[in-house]
């Protein structure tokens, strides 16, 4: 795996304090016609850490999202989420999968019931799911469209009510998978200030790579089942040879822009 440089020492020292939210060992998964997705992932996300996903298409993002919270079961390995080894197929309020389609989260006859479905789940009084539902509405600007039907909403609204869904449990671990697939410049740069000011810790997995160096702090490229590179973001995705090495791009951004120079202008003094 390619350490593309660390953190510097101060860093290192604030974040050895804060507690490790996810872990994993040896995780493996192969599905029944597609084996190997993931060989031998072991890693660990630090709390509070704002962590890109990239790879090539069908390297396996969504199914080590699909792992971390449980809906598939690992093939070899552990996952754990904070210091508790997460028990596949059970519900995990602690961790929520934003799923790359928003059509298959929400299915509720009203936004506000399908933001309610989740604090309903964990049995919490009528009042406290009534103020989460609000609150997450609230900080997701989803609160005029309190008594739509989801099914009516545009790309974008489902999105964000999406998002509502999950922080109305108060998750502790957000797993965003192609968060800004269905945005606008505009809706996507609120989803920008919203993550870059949330708490929770956050893996994001995206092709959008200039998203990512907004939003996160450390970069893991995957490809061929396993983790390739894991670090810095401009230094990930700063490296060309390595990028293009796992089918990827170096962001625009990260590109040294030289001025052309036009064959008519002047001759530099
Ligand atoms: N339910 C399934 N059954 C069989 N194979 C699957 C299933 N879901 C995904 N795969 C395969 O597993 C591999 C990893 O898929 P996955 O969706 O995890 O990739 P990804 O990195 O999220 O891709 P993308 O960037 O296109 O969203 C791909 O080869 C895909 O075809």
């Amino acid at each position: 795996m390619s350490q593309v440089s660390m953190p510097p020492s101060s860093l290192v020292h604030t974040q050895q304090a804060r507690p490790v939210a996810i872990a994993t060992e040896h995780l493996s998964f192969s599905y029944a016609d597609t084996p190997d997705v993931l060989g031998d992932v072991t890693l660990t996300i630090t709390a509070g850490e704002k962590v890109g996903v990239i790879g090539h298409n069908g390297c396996g993002k969504t199914t080590l999202f699909m792992l971390l919270c449980g809906v598939l079961a690992p093939s070899a390995g552990t996952v754990r989420l904070f210091d508790q080894v997460i028990q596949p197929g059970q519900f995990h309020p602690d961790i929520g999968l934003l799923f790359q389609d928003p059509d298959d989260q929400l299915f509720s006859t009203s936004v506000w019931e399908d933001i309610a479905f989740g604090p309903n789940n964990m049995n919490l009084p009528e009042a406290e799911v009534a103020q989460r539902v609000q609150q997450a509405m609230q900080m997701t600007g989803t609160e005029p469209l309190a008594q739509r039907p989801p099914h009516h909403l545009s790309g974008g609204e489902k999105q964000m009510v999406a998002i509502a869904g999950l922080l109305a449990m108060c998750p502790r671990v957000l797993l965003y998978d192609e968060p800004t697939a269905n945005l606008d410049l505009r809706s996507r740069r609120r989803l920008i200030h919203f993550l870059q000011q949330a708490p929770e810790t956050l893996l994001i997995a995206s092709h959008d790579l200039e998203f990512l160096l907004e939003v996160c702090d450390r970069i893991l490229l995957i490809d061929d089942g396993q983790v390739k590179a894991d670090g810095v973001p401009t230094e990930v995705m700063g490296d060309g040879a390595l990028m293009e090495q796992h089918g990827l791009e170096k962001p625009h951004s990260l590109i040294p822009h030289v001025e052309p120079h036009h064959p008519c202008s002047s001759q530099p003094e």
